[in-house]
């Protein structure tokens, strides 16, 4: 609950406003129910239901467009309605709605919602004293709308640009570490809810620190700029890149099977031996690949991935290896039941020869070997 709060702004908003208007709305309540004033303590009660429902919708569906919409008409409704039914006092409650709105629905709505609520006030004239306090409350109520949207535009700005700094990997601009913890722990809860699969592959590029050394790291730097930009251009909408750190990135495959699975590595393999270059010919990658098992947790999954990296470098490097025995599992129907390996069992696709190396050799997705490591 606490990690809900602390990661959407908008429900945090839309909890914090509720909560402060139950607060506020139901000694009002009851004190116009005992004096009497059955209208307005019904008028009070409806409020307190609407506002009620937002957050609880917003809290169960994670919709909190919606929810937020329902919190700003329900208030801005609920205020005219108590300015109308109570007369002069009821007006203070639409000075806190029009700031509110700003943080509940995007501004042009919450323009709008504004406009209309001050205008329906104005037209039922019996809410005001006289024309001067009428057209003063108009007058503040545009002071107030312009301050909140201000300070609303800034403060989302800011969070937009602060979201930004803490998830995107400067130099490539794919998101870094700690969004991929985000996404592989999404990715893990969702496979527990729908069975879908995910594959992880863990690319490291070989003797990366060679090409910073020979050529500086401003060509270091462009070589990993290019990797992903090959990367992002071949593969699929929903597959998910990561810097993990230095020059080991981390690919989030969803909906994968076996097969499907080895014919992406390999595609990847060759792109990359084809098409990604420093001034002295290719650079070639290792990757470690895992899939999900079933009820595995992310910590494993990511380690299991590792285990298939270290393998691929420890075994010459330019190389698949799969945490899981894809050949025996065959399709995505019986991976989850016969896929997960120990760490210590690696299924490994053996490269062919790098056709950068010796063009004539066949290639690696042709003659694809899989053996299994003890
Ligand atoms: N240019 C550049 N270099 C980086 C960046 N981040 C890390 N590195 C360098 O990447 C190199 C990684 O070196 P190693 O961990 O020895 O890996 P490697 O040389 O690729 O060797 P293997 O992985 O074993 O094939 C180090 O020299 C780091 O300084 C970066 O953002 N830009």
């Amino acid at each position: 609950m606490l990690h809900r709060l602390k990661n959407d702004f908008r429900l945090s908003i839309i909890t914090l406003l509720g909560a402060s208007a139950v607060l506020g709305i139901t000694p009002f309540a009851v004190l116009r129910f005992l004096q009497g004033n059955t209208m307005a303590g019904l008028l009070d009660t409806v409020i307190l239901a609407g506002i009620s429902f937002g957050v609880i919708y917003s809290w169960l569906t994670g919709n909190t467009r919606v929810g937020g919409m329902v919190l700003a008409l329900v208030a801005c409704g609920g205020a005219v309605s108590v300015g109308y039914v109570v007369g002069e006092p009821g007006l203070f409650w639409l000075y806190p709605c029009l700031v509110t709105t700003f943080f509940l629905v995007a501004p042009k709505i919450a323009i709008v919602l504004n406009i209309a609520s001050v205008l329906v006030l104005m037209s039922f004239g019996e809410a005001f004293s006289s024309q001067v306090q009428m057209w003063s409350f108009a007058s503040t109520a545009v002071v107030v709308s312009a301050c909140a949207y201000v300070f609303a535009y800034r403060n989302k700005n800011q969070r937009v640009r602060l979201e930004h700094l803490a998830t995107i990997d400067p130099l490539t601009g794919v998101k870094n570490r700690r969004s991929m913890d985000e996404a592989l722990d999404l990715a893990a809860a969702n496979a527990e809810q729908t069975g879908q699969s995910y594959a992880l592959v863990l690319l490291d590029l070989d003797h990366f620190k060679t090409i910073n050394d020979d050529y500086g790291h401003g060509v270091g730097d462009s070589v990993l700029t290019e990797l992903v930009a090959l990367i992002e251009h071949n593969t699929r909408k929903s597959d998910q890149l990561f810097r993990y750190g230095g020059e080991e990135f981390v690919l989030l495959l969803p909906g994968v099977d076996g097969v499907g699975l080895q014919s992406v590595m390999t595609n990847l393999q060759q792109l990359l031996r084809r098409r990604l270059k420093h001034p002295g010919g290719a650079v070639t990658a290792s990757f470690g690949v895992a899939l999900l098992g079933h009820g595995e947790s992310v910590a494993s999954w990511l380690r299991r991935a590792d285990n298939a990296l270290y393998e691929a470098k420890e075994s010459g490097r330019d190389r698949i290896v799969y945490a899981d025995a894809l050949a025996q599992a065959g399709s995505g129907a019986g991976r989850y039941r016969n896929s997960r390996q120990p760490s210590s069992k690696l299924a490994e696709v053996s490269p062919a020869v790098n056709p950068t190396q010796n063009p004539a050799a066949p290639s690696a997705g042709s003659n694809a070997s899989v053996k299994v490591r003890k």
